[in-house]
């Protein structure tokens, strides 16, 4: 029989000698990347709530680390509202062999991968269960061939389902970054996202606030479209650094329009990338 741990177990079965018989051990549930893979960091990007600017936030991260030479993945965990390769103009699908799926490659160089890159209408809508759709982004890690990547950002569908889920549970996560807007049900939300994170002992590398303000172009002053942030107060109340706020910039909204966002320029987000690196 298996034994179970002691009263003297500290949590961790690190340098313990019963780790290999213990009952009690943690079951790791980790995917094998594809072989052809190197992936050094994985970062997620979530939210509590739908309709964030979680996409945007997760290619505004990958354009800010491409812009600094850095070799970048995206990976569409959102496999029911996939924008990612909308936003980066591809439309085509994704090639594979008998070793996996090639990601499609975008102007800007970031290697994307989701589920429209698969379809063979991209309008077609994904009417599947969940431990279906959770287990493509288990083969997005599993059958990609990523190459060597420095950083692979993981849009995550909104929420705390099972696609969260399976990503924490299957792949090696290093850190998140928490997407929230500044409305009053965010303390809710944001904490939500915070909890999930906590629970499956991801690292929470801070929230960044998306829609804070939009400037007038005329004289420069700043309106609170959504009402005040409460983001300073909320990252304080959890101990999480904020990373960023992101104002309503009718540049970057044109180029998600415009599909090319391998051109967008996002100067709001920088100390959010230093923290990843
Ligand atoms: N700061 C911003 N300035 C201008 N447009 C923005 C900004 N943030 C988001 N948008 C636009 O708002 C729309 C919704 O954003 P996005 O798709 O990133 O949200 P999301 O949180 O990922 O949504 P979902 O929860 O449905 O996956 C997109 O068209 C995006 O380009």
């Amino acid at each position: 029989m298996a034994e179970e741990h002691t009263e003297e177990c500290s949590g961790s079965c690190e340098g313990c000698a019963h780790s290999d018989s213990c009952g009690s051990k943690p079951q790791d549930m980790r995917a094998p990347a594809n072989a052809q893979s190197k992936i050094k960091k994985v970062i997620g990007v979530v939210s509590g709530k739908g309709g964030v600017g979680k996409s945007l936030v997760t290619a505004s991260l990958a354009r800010t680390m491409r812009e600094k030479g850095y070799a970048v993945g995206i990976m569409d965990a959102d496999i029911t509202g996939p924008s990612i390769p909308k936003m980066y103009g591809i439309h085509e699908q994704a090639m594979g062999t008998q070793d996996g799926i090639y990601p499609c490659i975008a102007k800007d160089g970031t290697k994307i991968m989701s589920i429209n890159l698969l379809m063979e209408d991209e309008e077609a809508p994904v009417i599947w269960r969940g431990p279906v759709i959770a287990g493509v982004v288990t083969q997005f890690w599993s059958d990609v061939i990523w190459g060597d990547l420095d950083y692979l950002f993981v849009d995550m569908p909104p929420g705390t389902g099972d696609v969260p889920l399976t990503v924490f549970q299957s792949l090696p996560v290093d850190g998140v970054i928490i997407v929230t807007s500044p409305q009053d049900l965010v303390q809710m939300i944001v904490k939500k996202a915070y909890n999930m994170a906590r629970q499956m002992h991801i690292p929470i590398l801070g929230v960044v606030e998306n829609y804070s303000y939009l400037e007038c172009p005329d004289c420069g002053k700043k309106i609170n479209v959504f009402g005040e942030s409460h983001i300073d107060e909320i990252a304080v109340d959890l101990g999480v650094e904020v990373l960023g706020k992101m104002p309503i910039d009718p540049k970057i909204a044109r180029a998600v329009e415009d599909e090319q966002f391998y051109d967008a320029e996002n100067p709001y987000l920088i100390s959010a990338a230093e923290k990843i690196m």
